[in-house]
C-alpha cells in the first residue's frame, strides 16, 4: 500500500446543497421495491442461472411480495429471451406484477428487447447509458452532447416500438449509468433528455445508481435531493436508485437516498450482484419492519427463501449475513446471554420487542430461540442455563448454575469446541450423577412434631439402611444418613419442578448442602415421586463429595 494513498486517489466531492432537508427525513412507508435478481444478479453469477433456476427464482421473488421484476437481459442471449417468452406464454406473471427488462442503448439491441415482450400485459423498458466523465471519454469516446443525442436516439425508438403495441401497458425506466461519479448537471441533462424523448406528461422511471460506490452514503443522498427537487415534470417522475455495495454502504445508501426523496429501490435478496453486491433488499425491508414500518415483502420463512437462493445463485449466504446468517440470533458470549435470558424471563405476549442483542424476534422470521444461545468458552451461566431449561426443561437455582458452569468451563477448556444443548445434558448427567443413584425405598411415619424415616439405599455400589426422624420427610432423610456416615450434612436450599406432563411426569429437585461445615455442594434428584426426588439429590450431592467417597471406602 501507498504511505500516501493521495497520490494515487481522489476524494468524492462534496454537493454544494447548504439547505438538505434529508436528515431531518423519517421513512415512514416501503418504497416500491424492484427485484433485479435476475438481472443485476444473474449477471454476476460464476454460472449464470439456466431456465429452471430462472423459474424458480421468479416463483420465489412473486411469493415474498415483489410486483415488479427485472427479468432479464433478453438481448443478451438466448436463454434470457427464452425466460421472458416463457414467462409471457405461459401466463406465469400474476396480474399485479409488472416485469421489467433491460437494454443498452443500441438500436439492435432495443428492437430485440422489445421483440422479447410481444403480448405482454404491462412491462417496463429499462434503458442505461453511462454519463459519467470517465465512461464518455473511455468507453464510449462521446462528448456531453453525443450522450444526449444516443438517449434521445434510443428512447425515441423505445417509444416507436411501443407505441406500435398497444396491448402492452408500457412504462420506461432510464438509468444514468454511474450516476453516482458524474457530474451532476450532466445526469439532469440526460434524464429530461429521457423525459422529453419518452413524451413528457407520461409516467417515467428515472433510476440512479451507484453503479460503482464512491464516496460516504450522505453524498449519495445529497445528489437524491439535488435531483428530485429539479425535475422540470415532477410528478411524473419515479424516483428510483441503484445502490450497489463496493464500500460495504449499500444498505445505508439506500436508506439516505429514501430520505432524500427516492420512491423506488432496486436490488437483489442478500445483496447478490456484481462485484460487492448490489444492494440487499432483505436487509432493507427487515431494517423498515423492525422500525414498525411494514415493508410489504413476506419473510416469514427466512431460512426457506435463502436455501432456495442459495441454490439458485450457487452461491452461500454468509453465516452473520444480517437477519439472515446461521448465526445472527446466537449469543455465545456471557453478559449477552444473561441478559437475553432475563428479558425472556420478563417478556409476556404483546410486549414490544425489547430483547438485549436481539434486534428482531427470530420467530417472525420463521426462526426458532433454540439457536438463539450457544455455548463456547466465551460463554456464561445465563446460556448454559438458558439451553437446559429450554431444551429440557431443567431450572436450575442461580447458585446450581455457577456452580454447573464452572464444570462446563472446565470441559470447554479442554476441548475447546463449542457445547450443544445435547453436550450440556450430557454433562449434567455426568456431574450430578443424578442417574446412577438408585431410587431409594422407603417408609415414613408422621408422628408428633415431625417425621420418621427408615430407608433403604445403595451407596457406593452396596446395600445401607438408614433411619432417622425430622421436622419434615427431607430433614427426617437429613438425619437417617448424617448419622449413618458420621458427617455433618445440612440442606441450605432446597427447590424442585416437575418436568413432563401426565404420567410421564417427573420431580426434579435440586439440594443445596453443607457437609461437616466445610464443604458446599448441589446434588439433583429425579423421579416420579416427589421424596423420592430429593433424597436421590442428597445422595447425588454427597456421592461428588471426594472425601465422602473415601471415609465410605
Ligand atoms: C452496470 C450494469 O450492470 S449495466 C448491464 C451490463 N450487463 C451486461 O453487460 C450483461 C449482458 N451483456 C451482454 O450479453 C453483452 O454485453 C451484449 C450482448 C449486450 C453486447 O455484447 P457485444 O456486442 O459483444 O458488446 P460488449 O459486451 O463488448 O459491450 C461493449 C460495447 O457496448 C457499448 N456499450 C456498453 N454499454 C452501453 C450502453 N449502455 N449503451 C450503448 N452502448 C453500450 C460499449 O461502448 C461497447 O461498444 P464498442 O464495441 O463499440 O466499443
Ligand atoms: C442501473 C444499471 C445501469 C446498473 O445496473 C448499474 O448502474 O449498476
Amino acid at each position: 500500500m501507498l504511505q500516501n494513498p493521495a497520490t494515487k486517489y481522489r476524494p468524492t466531492a462534496p454537493v454544494r446543497l447548504a439547505d438538505r432537508t434529508w436528515p431531518d427525513a423519517v421513512i415512514k412507508k416501503a418504497p416500491i421495491w424492484l427485484s433485479t435478481d435476475l438481472r443485476d444478479g444473474n449477471q454476476a453469477l460464476i454460472e449464470p442461472m439456466d431456465l429452471q433456476r430462472k423459474l424458480r427464482m421468479f416463483d420465489l421473488l412473486v411469493r415474498i411480495g415483489f410486483k415488479e421484476i427485472e427479468v432479464g437481459f433478453p438481448a443478451a442471449s438466448q436463454v434470457e429471451f427464452d425466460f421472458v417468452r416463457k414467462l409471457i406464454d405461459e401466463g406465469r406473471i400474476p396480474d399485479d406484477v409488472t416485469i421489467q427488462v433491460m437494454t443498452p442503448a443500441r438500436e439492435e439491441l432495443i428492437a430485440r428487447t422489445i421483440e422479447s415482450l410481444h403480448g405482454a400485459r404491462k412491462a417496463i423498458v429499462h434503458v442505461y447509458n453511462a454519463v459519467a466523465p470517465v465512461w464518455r471519454d473511455v468507453v464510449f469516446g462521446m462528448s456531453v452532447p453525443q450522450v444526449m443525442a444516443l438517449i434521445e436516439r434510443s428512447v425515441g425508438q423505445i417509444k416507436r416500438l411501443t407505441d406500435a403495441q398497444p396491448e402492452t401497458d408500457w412504462a420506461l425506466q432510464y438509468s444514468p449509468e454511474v450516476f453516482c461519479m458524474a457530474e451532476l448537471e450532466v445526469s439532469l441533462q440526460a434524464c429530461e433528455t429521457a423525459i422529453a424523448a419518452w413524451g413528457s406528461g407520461r409516467p417515467i422511471i428515472l433510476n440512479l445508481p451507484t453503479t460503482v460506490e464512491n464516496s460516504t452514503p450522505n453524498v449519495f443522498a445529497d445528489q437524491i435531493e439535488w435531483m428530485c427537487r429539479r425535475f422540470a415534470d415532477r410528478p411524473h417522475v419515479v424516483v428510483s436508485v441503484h445502490p450497489h455495495n463496493d464500500r460495504g454502504t449499500g444498505t445505508a445508501s439506500a436508506e439516505l437516498a429514501l430520505m432524500a426523496g427516492a420512491a423506488r429501490v432496486e436490488g437483489c435478496l442478500f445483496g447478490n450482484g456484481e462485484r460487492t453486491g448490489n444492494l440487499d433488499l432483505v436487509n432493507v425491508a427487515l431494517n423498515l419492519y423492525v422500525q414498525g414500518v411494514s415493508p410489504n415483502l413476506d419473510f416469514s420463512d427466512i431460512d426457506v427463501i435463502r436455501a432456495e437462493v442459495e441454490h439458485c445463485n450457487q452461491l452461500p449466504v454468509h453465516p452473520r449475513h444480517p437477519y439472515a446468517g446461521d448465526l445472527v440470533y446466537t449469543s455465545f458470549s456471557g453478559s449477552h446471554q444473561d441478559a437475553i435470558k432475563k428479558a425472556f424471563a420478563e417478556r409476556r405476549d404483546g410486549d414490544v420487542w425489547a430483547i438485549p442483542y436481539l434486534p428482531i424476534d427470530p420467530k417472525d422470521l420463521g426462526r426458532s430461540y433454540e439457536a438463539v444461545i450457544r455455548v463456547n468458552s466465551q460463554s456464561g451461566k445465563g446460556g448454559i442455563a438458558y439451553l437446559l431449561e429450554s431444551e429440557y426443561g431443567l431450572q436450575l437455582p442461580r447458585r446450581l448454575q455457577i456452580e454447573f458452569s464452572r464444570a462446563v468451563q472446565r470441559e470447554m477448556d479442554a476441548s475447546g469446541k463449542e457445547l450443544t444443548a445435547g453436550d450440556l445434558w450430557r454433562l449434567f448427567q455426568r456431574e450430578y450423577r443424578f442417574q446412577s443413584v438408585a431410587a431409594p425405598t422407603y417408609r415414613m411415619q408422621e408422628q408428633e412434631g415431625g417425621f420418621s424415616l427408615q430407608a433403604s439405599l445403595q451407596w457406593q455400589g452396596g446395600p445401607m439402611e438408614v433411619e432417622g426422624e425430622g421436622t419434615g420427610p427431607i430433614d427426617a432423610f437429613v438425619q437417617a444418613i448424617s448419622s449413618a456416615l458420621d458427617r455433618r450434612v445440612r440442606v441450605l436450599d432446597y427447590s424442585e419442578h416437575a418436568i413432563g406432563e401426565g404420567a410421564g411426569a417427573k420431580a426434579v429437585a435440586y439440594m443445596e448442602m453443607r457437609i461437616d461445615d466445610c464443604r458446599t455442594v448441589y446434588g439433583v434428584g429425579m423421579d416420579a415421586n416427589i421424596v423420592s426426588a430429593s433424597i436421590r439429590a442428597i445422595l447425588s450431592g454427597l456421592q461428588r463429595v471426594p472425601q465422602m467417597q473415601a471415609a465410605v471406602a
